[in-house]
């Protein structure tokens, strides 16, 4: 079937095609019941559902197509918007200085190519974007790395973030060369872009320091990097145009996503308390909104249900045993809606 004539009419999903984000994507599609089948090699799937076509896309790509409007929604890292968002700014930043566009042109075409909305972080995919350095060499703040060589996939973010360090160091100088001298900022640290292995730049020669994505930390440290600081924490998000074709449809995909999310991050907490510990059980474990209570066929005696944070559950169990709570049973949410 030739899909990409069967594409008028349906919502456009962008999800990156591979990678870290990949399969936390298509479980959190699973669990929102958007069911489609991907042809092996192809990068369009009709959703069989819902009106929708999901479009599988390289994560960094995703906001370009969402932020033109093409594509009406996405998944994909915060990293990934907000080096879209540096690369477009910088981009028309560069033509007003040229004298190509005035400055009302700039404003206009940057809000229209840095245009995606954030609907919702989706709490996977975290990570940080870190500036390393070689562990046994002689810098030690990302000021010693100003006039360097950095090695990035980030090249955006990069530039934007050492243009400021250049920028804090030649105000702190003004005036140091004598009463109204000022330091004319021209970005001086050289920002080489790297699309993959970035860590191994410094111990190849190629850079100084990185700017790369941190998880564990592990890769660093086998590279003998080490952090001196943080550029950006990132998780993944759910991303929208400013005009998508069908906003009815988009809250409802929102929708079910949030409620999946919701059902991850808590479990349901069931137990049975005498009357008089329900204040006390309450305050342990209050809810989401609020427990629910029930009475039992025991004189004195309630059950309760609450939703409770997963990571919270352990020693919330322990506590509400403390305080006399009997028949504690904890329970997995395969989904919710508000
Ligand atoms: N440990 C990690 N390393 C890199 N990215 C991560 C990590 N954990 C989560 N991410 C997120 O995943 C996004 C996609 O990264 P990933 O490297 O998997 O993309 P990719 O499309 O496979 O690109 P590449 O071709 O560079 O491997 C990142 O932008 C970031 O938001
Ligand atoms: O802190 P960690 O958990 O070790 O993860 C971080 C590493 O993972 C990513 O690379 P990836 O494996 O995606 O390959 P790449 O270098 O080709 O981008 C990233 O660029 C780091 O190198």
């Amino acid at each position: 079937m030739d899909l990409v004539n069967h594409l008028e009419g349906r919502l456009l999903f962008a999800v990156p095609k591979k990678g870290r984000l990949n399969s936390a994507c298509l479980n959190l599609l699973e669990g929102a019941d958007i069911q489609f089948r991907r042809e092996n090699r192809l990068d369009i799937a009709l959703v069989k559902n819902l009106p929708i076509a999901l479009i599988f896309l390289p994560a960094a790509d995703i906001p370009t197509f969402v932020g033109e409007g093409q594509v009406d929604l996405g998944i994909t890292g915060w990293d990934q918007v907000q080096e879209h968002d540096a690369g477009v700014r910088a981009l028309f930043r560069a033509r007003r200085f040229s004298g190509e566009i005035t400055p009302e042109e700039e404003s206009e075409r940057t809000s229209k190519g840095a245009g995606c909305e954030t609907v919702m972080d989706l709490e996977f995919g975290g990570c940080k974007l870190q500036v390393q350095v070689p562990e046994k060499g002689s810098y030690n703040s990302p000021k010693d790395l100003i006039g360097k060589n950095i090695g990035t996939s980030f090249v955006h973010l990069a530039r934007k973030y050492f243009a400021n360090l250049e920028l804090e160091e030649d105000t702190a100088k003004e005036g140091t060369d004598g009463p109204g001298v000022k330091f004319t900022s021209k970005m001086r640290t050289k920002i080489i872009e790297l699309s993959g292995s970035v860590e191994a730049a410094c111990a190849l020669g190629v850079a100084d320091g990185i700017v790369d994505l941190v998880e564990s930390g592990e890769t660093m440290k086998a590279a003998g990097l080490k952090p001196i600081d943080t550029v950006i924490e990132t998780t993944a998000i759910l991303i929208k145009s400013r005009k998508p074709s069908n906003p009815e449809l988009v809250e409802l995909i929102a929708a079910r996503i949030r409620g999946v999310i919701t059902a991850q991050r808590y479990v349901l907490c069931q137990y049975n308390v005498e009357r008089t510990g329900l204040v006390a059980a309450t305050k342990i474990a209050p809810g989401k909104r609020a427990p629910t209570v029930t009475s039992l066929e025991e004189d004195g005696w309630v059950a309760v249900s609450v939703m409770v944070e997963k990571k919270k559950i352990a020693p919330i169990m322990d506590q509400l045993s403390k305080i006399g709570a009997t028949d504690i049973l904890v329970l997995d949410i395969a989904n919710t809606r508000s």
